[in-house]
């Protein structure tokens, strides 16, 4: 393995601990239009993690709307039918945008758990006098 003067870094530029000896591929020099680039896409990664996020907390703020709209109406957590078209309309739009739609399904699903959670714990409480 190679190491310049001041010692290894990984590819984003974090110095590694002195001594360590990191696996092929992850220290040494970086051509500096690898680095320009990787940086690049690296904070484009970055913007679109913050927009998932803001995009993710404002659907559970709904989703926790509907769980309390449905605990004060006696309705279940969960609507199979409702997350049946749901997952067909996501898959298209998965296909059109060149993703995998059975990770968009596989998304929806762990993302749908996370809310028919919430909407039993909502359900669980007692109503506000
Ligand atoms: C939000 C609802 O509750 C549940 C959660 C859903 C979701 O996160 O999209 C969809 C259907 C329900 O199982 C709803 O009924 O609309």
């Amino acid at each position: 393995m190679t190491t310049s003067a001041t010692g290894p870094t990984d590819p984003a530029g974090t110095p590694a601990a002195s001594g360590s000896s990191a696996p092929a591929g992850t220290s040494g020099h970086v051509d500096p239009s690898v680095r320009t680039e990787l940086d690049r896409l690296r904070d484009s990664i970055d913007n679109i993690d913050a927009a998932v996020v803001h995009m993710l907390a404002e659907r559970f703020k709904c989703t926790m709307q509907v769980g309390h709209l449905k605990a004060e109406h006696h309705l279940p957590p969960a609507d199979p039918a409702r997350e049946g078209r749901q997952i067909e309309r996501l898959r298209g739009l998965a296909e059109s945008a060149k993703l995998d739609p059975a990770f968009a399904e596989k998304l929806l699903n762990f993302i749908i758990a996370e809310v028919i959670r919430h909407h039993e714990r909502i359900a669980d409480q007692p109503p506000e006098q």
